[in-house]
């Protein structure tokens, strides 16, 4: 997927070119995709359609910062899933990390958590939210600790982890039922970035080789399981299901 590259007034023109550098990024003036510097942050925004949610990752504030302050906590799906109880904290693999929102769920518990995303787009997005993340104040020190990002792909990624972790967790993207109109918007110019991740299923089997405790994923409640495999136990909500596979 290609993205036009620009700076609004105000960003630094040479901060964008140093991105597109590190992240291989070639200015397509044909794309549908934008990909903004801000004078604050990183955008993806759809060339016509502005109204469509601009995408960006906010560890501080917005969504992830409410959730963090006044969210479930423990009692989030995520974090029953990945097994967190007591003075258990595992240390985490997130091998499709996107915008990074559960990898910050459960950091903000007290994880260690190493992403994995293979979308350079995605990625730039996310260690653009890093950064900022590292120099906040309140919870800079921490997530410098826990959150760490790779950018590469999970199919051979997961074969090179060291030290292993306990729990290797897969949110690949997976196709939405008719209701396209009930997607958030936000939802929908990620999707035309990232596509359809059709080779998901091959991550079950080194995501099982690599965990020492459990594997973890996250799929929509419509949703088969990955590769056809049963899990041998799931977390349920409304909308998902948290498929509990053991090692192998
Ligand atoms: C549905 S999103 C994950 C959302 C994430 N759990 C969150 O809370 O923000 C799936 C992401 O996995 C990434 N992905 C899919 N297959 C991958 C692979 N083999 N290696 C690395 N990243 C992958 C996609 O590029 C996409 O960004």
């Amino acid at each position: 997927m290609s993205v036009f590259l620009t700076c609004e007034e105000g960003a630094d023109a040479g901060a964008l070119s140093i991105l597109a550098d590190r992240w291989k990024l070639i200015s397509d003036p044909d794309a549908i995709m934008a990909l903004v510097l801000t004078p604050e942050r990183l955008e993806l925004r759809k060339r016509d359609e502005p109204k469509l949610g601009a995408i960006y990752v906010d560890f501080v504030g917005g969504t992830m910062g409410h959730r963090r302050r006044f969210g479930g906590g423990r009692g989030e799906a995520v974090a029953k899933a990945v097994g967190i109880k007591g003075s258990y904290l595992p240390d985490v693999v997130d091998a499709t990390a996107g915008l990074g929102r559960d990898a910050f769920v459960l950091a903000a518990l007290g994880c260690r958590v190493r992403m994995i995303e293979r979308n350079p787009v995605v990625a730039a997005l996310l260690d653009d939210g890093l950064s900022r993340g590292y120099r906040d104040v309140e919870i800079g020190p921490w997530l410098q600790e826990r959150l760490t990002l790779l950018h590469g792909s999970s199919l051979t990624a997961l074969g090179e982890i060291t030290p292993r972790p306990q729990v290797v967790y897969l949110d690949p993207m997976y196709p939405h039922r008719q209701k396209s109109a009930l997607v958030k918007k936000e939802m929908r110019v990620f999707q035309g970035l990232v596509g359809a991740d059709d080779d998901a299923d091959g991550l079950l089997e080194p995501a099982r080789r690599l965990a020492t405790k459990r594997i973890v994923v996250k799929r929509p409640d419509y949703a088969p399981p990955m590769a056809d495999i049963p899990a041998q136990a799931a977390v349920t909500t409304k909308s998902h299901r948290f498929d509990i596979y053991t090692p192998l």
